[in-house]
């Protein structure tokens, strides 16, 4: 997962565009960029490293101007190498900047055409840098000497027929102005909204959350639709269009499990209250199935269980407490690079209170398992706090099957749940019991806040992609994408 962000404003919009970014953080850790524009000349500043750490040097000083993007990074293609950090930029047609979150599975394809027939040569393995040469190579057949929001609109249209996966997107255009567009399931997130102040022009902000938005006081007008394109050109002219025949609303129902923060809206549902109801549903499951068990106390592990375990402790009639704390200056532990590295973590980042465990029934609460590296410690730590049975709640389903649309879990194999029943997953994990939300149960308590929602992305528990994923991509990345590969060992 990646974050993105982009602003048009009445003054310098990089220190706007760097909060947004520390906002999103949550999104990607590998790598933070801003490009912006003044007078018709782009700077861009870009390395790898946390958004405060990127932009303390004196390089970003030079980012002026009153209309720019910014991204964070979680890898999904290529490397996590400055040369594959974003913002990309393109200098023909006009100079174009881009910042994309999401995952292209027909990149390698796409790449031997531009070279072989669009005459454009890409420098790295990040499909996002293939994204946009496509996306310029089309501006530049659409346009003739001036740039219109027709040649754009017919530019994103020709990205739909060309690039296959998912991409939420955001561009900017020296002294053009901003462009965002998402692909036509809708798979990753993309808000817009206006900031109105009285004698001066309309201010606009993009982003993949709206949280971005609250907090510099912008308010939300719209989700950028599946296959819509907007533009906000830099003498605040707004134009929007359906840029694709065929779309189908189908968020990634992850990031309400985890992704994103709780404070956001994805389209139009909270993702508070999506996690409030996913807490509701699996206590209702566990009053079903463990009637017979005495459960002590609900302990959720910081951070992204909380919100469902509150409503799952109440539901159940027993003590919510927090029997971890976390280590506020640790990151996500699961967008790490390595699984070495995401072991430690794990035991760097949470410590339990002993006396919310010694000699009691506890039941674990997390968001999702994927790899089982936090469960499988935590229920570790349990016992070792004293627990006298440790039982496990999950408020997503089995993670079984890996996902390309932007977040990292290319190999089945790494997965848990992979070709395991839940017994056999139990007893993995080293709990007393275990058990898992069901699809069926996720999906609604996402989709009760937006029934207008057609379906989800829930291609990482169902094994059913949105898009026609081939075999041979789901090999590719299996082999290239593999916590072994990436340590360099195959
Ligand atoms: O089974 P795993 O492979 O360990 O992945 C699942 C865990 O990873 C995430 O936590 P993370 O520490 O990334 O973020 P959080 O602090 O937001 O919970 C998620 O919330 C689960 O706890
Ligand atoms: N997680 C993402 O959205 C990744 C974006 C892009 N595929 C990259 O690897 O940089
Ligand atoms: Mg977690």
């Amino acid at each position: 997962m990646c974050g993105i962000v982009g602003m048009i404003g009445n003054h310098d919009v990089a220190s706007t565009i760097y909060e947004c970014l520390t906002i999103l953080q949550h999104r990607g850790q590998d790598a933070a960029g801003i490009a912006t524009c003044e007078e018709g000349k782009l700077e861009l500043v870009k390395n790898n490293g946390l958004v405060s750490d990127v932009f303390r040097s004196e390089s970003a000083q030079k980012l002026k101007g009153l209309s720019g993007i910014g991204h964070v990074r979680y890898p999904t293609a290529g490397s996590s190498n400055l040369e594959e950090a974003q913002p990309f930029y393109v200098n023909s047609p006009f100079g174009i900047a881009l910042a994309h979150n999401g995952n292209l599975h027909n990149a390698d394809q796409l790449k031997k055409e531009l070279f072989a027939e669009d005459r454009r040569h890409i420098n790295t393995q990040s499909d996002s840098e293939v994204l946009l040469n496509v996306f310029a190579h089309e501006l530049q057949n659409a346009s003739g000497l001036v740039i219109t929001p027709d040649a754009i609109f017919h530019a994103v249209s020709r990205v739909h027929k060309r690039c296959k996966g998912a991409y939420a997107n955001v561009l900017i255009i020296p002294g053009y102005g901003i462009i965002a567009f998402r692909d036509p399931n809708g798979i990753r997130p993309l808000v817009y909204g206006v900031r109105k102040t009285e004698g001066a022009p309309d201010e606009y902000m993009v982003a993949s959350e709206s949280i971005a938005l609250d907090q510099h006081d912008f308010e939300l007008l719209d989700d950028v639709a599946p296959g819509e394109a907007i533009i906000i050109t830099n003498d605040r002219q707004f134009y929007r269009k359906q840029c694709a025949s065929n779309t189908q609303l189908s968020p990634c129902v992850f990031e309400y499990v985890y992704f994103a923060r709780p404070d956001s809206m994805i389209d139009d549902v909270s993702v508070y209250k999506a996690r409030l109801r996913m807490g509701e549903k699996l206590a209702d499951q566990i009053k079903e199935r463990w009637g017979d068990e005495e459960i002590d106390v609900v302990i959720p592990i910081p951070e992204s269980s909380r919100t469902s375990a509150i409503p799952m402790a109440y539901s159940l009639g027993v003590k919510f407490r927090e029997g971890f704390i976390k280590n506020r200056y640790i990151g996500r532990t699961f967008i790490m690079p390595g699984q070495d590295q995401r072991v430690k973590s794990v035991r760097r980042k949470l410590n339990a209170v002993e006396l919310e465990f010694r000699n009691k029934n506890v039941l674990l609460v997390d968001d999702s398992i994927v790899r089982g590296t936090t469960s499988k410690q935590i229920i570790q730590m349990a016992r070792e706090a004293g627990a006298k049975k440790v039982f496990f709640a999950s408020a997503a389903p089995p993670v079984r099957y890996p996902n390309v649309y932007g977040i990292d879990m290319p190999l089945c194999e790494e997965l848990v749940a992979h070709n395991r029943t839940e017994d056999e997953i139990c007893e993995i994990l080293g709990a007393d019991r275990l058990i898992y939300q069901t699809l069926e149960d996720l999906e609604a308590a996402c989709k009760e806040g937006n029934p207008k929602i057609d379906r989800f992305d829930s291609s990482c528990f169902s094994n059913e992609y949105v898009t026609d994923v081939g075999a041979d991509y789901f090999e590719k990345i299996g082999i290239q994408r593999s916590d072994l590969a990436k340590q360099g060992n195959v």
